[in-house]
């Protein structure tokens, strides 16, 4: 196919001709419209010419643009891009020079449509934004649309979560976070780019999709930096919101913060999430003052960090005060010496659910990322009249923002302080080892690796082979399998709880008098008696009972070796 001539025009008038949006999809050949003003691109084939003299869309330097008639043109010679010309009825597919195809996304009609058609249009434009309403957390709100975008960088581990699954992962979050997910797209990266984070070609190839779809937020399913943030809002244009993963998750976080603490510890990390990348706010000051004023977005950046920052100190001041009385109550509860067994895992693991079936208790349970963000504490009443405390804990994530982790330090205290740890997992999920994986990590940043712990397999009931996965589990050391659905597997749960917390007691001979009977009963609650002799002073008891019962018990410890 040999290229005539080349032309730009200034971006006039979109003509009557139906329009099309084009989705280049080879980013390498398209890198060489980067270089050229932000105009309409509008490519002939002087072979065709007569024959062909329409509009058509092409893509321009940072998307689509309509292009009219060649009469409006001005000349581009030797451009090196060519859209072979043909008529638009029959475009489906277009060649640029090297043979890389462009593919019609849509047709779209023009403005110049009869006014019935446009009103039919709007019509059917508001009746889609009504299908777009969604109930989340009890409010009727407007599903944004939102597009996906992950990248695999050639040092990732191989073994980890890999891009697809992340971006399905990211998928889930946004649904949660009540947005409408319309597409994704991913790439492969030797090193993120700098400015953009992922290369111009799909930064453009993106742009292309925003218009095609009317995407209204862009999320990232990597952490990005101030800057690639506001290149990327730049590029996609004013209305396109570009948010990371990290910002995702705070904001379901905000959303879900049902109790005093959990709001202040999400408002805390959301600020500290902002801090740095508060230069955006305020660049429009210059703008609007026509760069009179040079300095004044940059002062009042400062400004506006200084607020930041205090606020951040008044909120710490807060928390701790509210983090205070949590102590007290737990210090009250720590003097009743039942054992504290806390459930730990990835989110949507089956945590609350389980938590339910055995205490009866009413915690939020769904299909949704995050729906636990408090802990709740319940007592477990065994069926041989043993008891534990079980703890529910906010669930952990892949590429967890370490902001959150450690605003929500306080909250995880209540794991290193427990007798042992149920990690339960979703055996069902075909990533199960890597979620593992992910909650060690986390279980290792929070200083937890020495507390005993127990693996559930739970989600059995939906397991490709569940047989075969009960026979595994078995074969498994320290494994237990469940369904906390059907409530398959409790007992023999209880049970290996029972003697996981047995191997954290102590053992205590012990004369308990007559006139101290409540102590009896309650080392017959909390531990494990071996024997009980009765003697004319009392009951000689020999038992595991938690440590800090023991302390209690000493003065008739040694009353008994007397
Ligand atoms: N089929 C099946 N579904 C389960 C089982 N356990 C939990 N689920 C479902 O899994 C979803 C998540 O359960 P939750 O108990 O909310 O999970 P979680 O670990 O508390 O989640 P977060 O609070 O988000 O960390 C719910 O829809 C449950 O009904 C199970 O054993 N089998
Ligand atoms: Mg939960």
């Amino acid at each position: 196919m040999s290229l005539c001539f080349c032309s730009i025009f200034k971006p006039s008038i979109p003509t009557s001709e139906p329009a099309f949006r084009w989705l280049i999809p080879k980013h390498t050949r398209y890198l060489q419209f980067t270089t050229l003003p932000s105009h309409f691109l509008n490519y002939n084939n002087s072979t065709r010419q007569q024959k062909h003299n329409h509009s058509v869309r092409a893509v321009q330097e940072e998307g689509t643009g309509i292009l009219p008639p060649p009469d409006d043109t001005v000349s581009l010679p030797n451009y090196p891009a060519v859209v072979e010309d043909t008529t638009h009825q029959e475009i489906k597919e277009a060649i640029l020079d090297d043979g890389v195809a462009a593919t019609v996304l849509e047709e779209e009609v023009p403005n110049t449509r009869p006014r019935k058609k446009q009103l039919a249009d709007k019509e059917e434009k508001e009746s889609d934004d009504d299908n777009r309403f969604t109930l989340r957390n009890g409010k009727e709100v407007l599903e944004e649309k939102a597009y996906l975008v992950g990248v695999a960088c050639k040092g990732d581990k191989e073994d980890s979560f890999g891009t697809e699954e992340s971006l399905k992962e990211l998928a889930q979050l946004a649904d949660t976070a009540g947005l409408l997910v319309v597409g994704s797209t991913h790439q492969k990266l030797s090193n993120p780019n700098p400015r953009t984070y992922i290369g111009s070609g799909k930064v453009a190839e993106i742009k292309t999709t925003i218009q095609a779809f009317g995407v209204e937020t862009v999320i990232f399913d990597d952490e990005l930096s101030p800057g690639q943030l506001r290149n990327l809002e730049k590029v996609f244009g004013g209305d396109v919101r570009v948010c990371d993963r990290t910002a995702l998750i705070l904001d379901i976080f905000n959303q879900r913060a049902a109790t005093r603490e959990a709001a202040l510890q999400v408002s805390l990390a959301q600020m500290e999430y902002q801090l740095p990348r508060l230069t955006r706010m305020w660049t429009h000051l210059e703008r609007q003052a026509g760069g009179k004023v040079k300095g004044m977005g940059e002062k009042q950046i400062e400004v506006d960090k200084r607020i930041l920052r205090t606020q951040i100190g008044v909120l710490k001041k807060e928390l701790e005060s509210v983090r205070k009385h949590r102590k007290q109550y737990r210090t009250r509860r720590i003097s009743v010496p039942v054992p504290v067994v806390s459930l730990v895992g990835y989110t949507n693991a089956g945590k609350s659910t389980l938590l339910n079936q055995l205490t009866g208790a009413n915690v939020l349970a769904e299909n949704r990322l995050f729906a636990t963000l408090d802990p709740t504490t319940r007592r477990v009443q065994m069926k041989n009249g043993k008891e534990f405390l079980l703890t529910d804990t906010v669930g952990f994530i892949q590429k967890l923002p370490t902001t959150l982790v450690a605003a929500f330090r306080a909250t995880l205290e209540e794991i290193s302080e427990s007798s042992l740890l149920v990690h339960v997992v979703d055996i069902s999920h075909p990533l199960a080892e890597q979620q593992i994986e992910a909650v060690e990590k986390v279980l290792s940043e929070l200083d937890a690796t020495s507390i005993p712990k127990l693996m559930v397999w739970n989600k059995v009931d939906k397991a490709e082979h569940p047989e075969k996965t009960k026979l595994e589990a078995k074969r498994g050391e320290d494994v237990v399998c469940i369904s906390a659905l059907t409530g398959e597997g409790l007992d023999d749960f209880c049970n290996v709880v029972q003697e996981k917390l047995k191997n954290t007691m102590v053992w205590v001979e012990a004369l308990i008098p007559f006139d101290k009977g409540e102590l009896l009963s309650t080392i017959h609650r909390v531990g494990m008696v071996e024997k009980t002799e009765y003697i004319d002073k009392g009951a000689v008891v020999k038992a595991h009972v938690p440590l800090r019962f023991a302390r209690l018990l000493t003065p008739m410890r040694q009353m008994c070796v007397s």
